[in-house]
């Protein structure tokens, strides 16, 4: 059995929304919606690793990185480690370098989107995040 550390970045922006993105048909898992990221080459540090894939998948550059959680799944063809992390600031204009599709989803509206089946706890942590938006609107005095 083959197996895979991922590194995967949970992308926070100001108002609390995430950026998700969309696999390839031709891809493992291909057509899910994911929490970018890709695999950590041999003997690379995973948050050197997130970095890369972000910047080649999203030109995006990652500012500051908080480890969340580790997800370890079986497919049926493969195994692989999702090393979660939430990355909170950033720098550079997105974009899909693969042709991806990508978008900022708001946290309760992450559940009308199809993730791998690996990323249940995923969605979960993501779900249980201290809003960062709510706590500043909901502010009666600001
Ligand atoms: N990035 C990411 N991968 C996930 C998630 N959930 C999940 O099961 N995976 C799996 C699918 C793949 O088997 C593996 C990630 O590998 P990948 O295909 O993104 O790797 P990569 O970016 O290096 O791409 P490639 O060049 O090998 O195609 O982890 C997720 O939320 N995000
Ligand atoms: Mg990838």
């Amino acid at each position: 059995m083959k197996h895979v550390h991922v590194a995967v970045g949970v992308i926070e922006n100001a108002d609390g929304d995430i950026l998700i993105s969309q696999r390839a048909q031709s891809q493992h898992q291909g057509g899910f919606w994911e929490f970018p990221g890709g695999k950590v080459e041999d003997g690379e540090n995973v948050v050197v690793a997130l970095v890369r894939e972000l910047q080649e998948e999203l030109n995006l550059h990652v500012g500051h990185a908080t480890p969340m959680l580790k997800v370890a799944h079986n497919y049926s063809d493969k195994s692989v480690l999702l090393d979660v992390w939430h990355v909170t600031e950033f720098s550079g204009k997105i974009q899909g370098n693969e042709g991806q599709p990508w978008r900022w989803v708001a946290r309760p509206d992450l559940i009308n989107y199809t993730f791998p089946p690996a990323n249940g706890p995923i969605l979960e942590a993501v779900l249980s995040l201290p809003s960062r938006s709510t706590a500043r609107t909901s502010d009666p005095s600001a």
